[in-house]
């Protein structure tokens, strides 16, 4: 029997992944995999249990026992993410640690580890996978393979407006500097760099506002014949 349609959403820090894998998902009535998500999820796990985030083993180990719980957001717009017990939706989404996620996620052993836990998402009617190696390694079989970028300067804008709205105390010069070491650590690891596959289609969003972005996939989701 064929396999559920997979549309991954690959590219770096800001550029509006995770925004619009939601929708895509919401809009198709499918299946959604932060993926970004888990690496976040192991790197505050690391802090909690006092591992350092460069002991690959100790990692592995807790990468493959990550008591973890997605569900829905009570407004149905994303993902609550409960990690040993605790509500930890909010607490994973600053940029310390996406940093330590970037960290962890370079070592090979957890992305092994955690490599069979992003492909059980994969169930009927379909999945919006969104990361940095969905098409590549994750599901390199996705029906469609969606690169997505937005230059560092608007990436960092974005992040700014969204954290201040959260109330965090941010700067941008900062955070431009975190976004670009993030996208060299995510683009230099030796495994599953951050890298479209061969046979992604490239969507540069620096100057595309999210409906155009949702519109642009959704016109070629219907010209593939992908969903319904
Ligand atoms: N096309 C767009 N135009 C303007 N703002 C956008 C656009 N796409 C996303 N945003 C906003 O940018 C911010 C970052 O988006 P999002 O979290 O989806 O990025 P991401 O690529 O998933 O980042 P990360 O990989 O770090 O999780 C959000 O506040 C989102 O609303
Ligand atoms: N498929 C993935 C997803 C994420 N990562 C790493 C690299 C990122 O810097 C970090 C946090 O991801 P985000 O939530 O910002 O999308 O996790 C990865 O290597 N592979």
């Amino acid at each position: 029997m064929n396999n559920p349609p997979v549309i991954t959403i690959d590219g770096p820090s800001g550029s509006g992944k995770g925004t619009i894998a939601a929708l895509l998902a919401k809009k198709l009535g499918w299946n959604l995999l932060d993926s970004g998500a888990l690496y976040r999820l192991l790197a505050f796990a690391a802090r909690n249990h006092g591992v350092d985030l460069t002991n690959e083993e100790a990692l592995k180990v807790l990468a493959a026992h990550l008591d973890v719980q997605f569900g829905s957001s009570k407004d149905g717009q994303g993902l609550s993410i409960t990690l040993e017990g605790e509500d930890v939706t909010h607490a994973i989404r600053n940029e310390q640690i996406g940093a330590g996620a970037s960290q962890v996620a370079s070592l090979p052993a957890v992305r092994e580890a955690l490599l069979q836990r992003q492909r059980v998402f994969l169930e009927a009617p379909g999945l919006v996978a969104d990361g940095r190696d969905m098409g590549t390694v994750v599901f390199p079989d996705a029906e469609l393979k969606v690169f997505l970028t937005a230059s560092a300067d608007e990436r960092a804008r974005r992040r700014y407006l969204q954290l201040k709205g959260r109330g965090d105390d941010v700067n941008l010069a900062s955070l431009l500097d975190e976004i670009q070491a993030r996208d060299e650590r995510d683009k230099g690891r030796e495994v599953a760099p951050l890298k479209p596959a061969a046979d992604a289609i490239m969507l540069d969003s620096t100057s595309l506002s999210i409906e155009q972005v949702l519109d642009s996939i959704l016109s070629e989701v219907a010209k593939r014949g992908i969903a319904g």
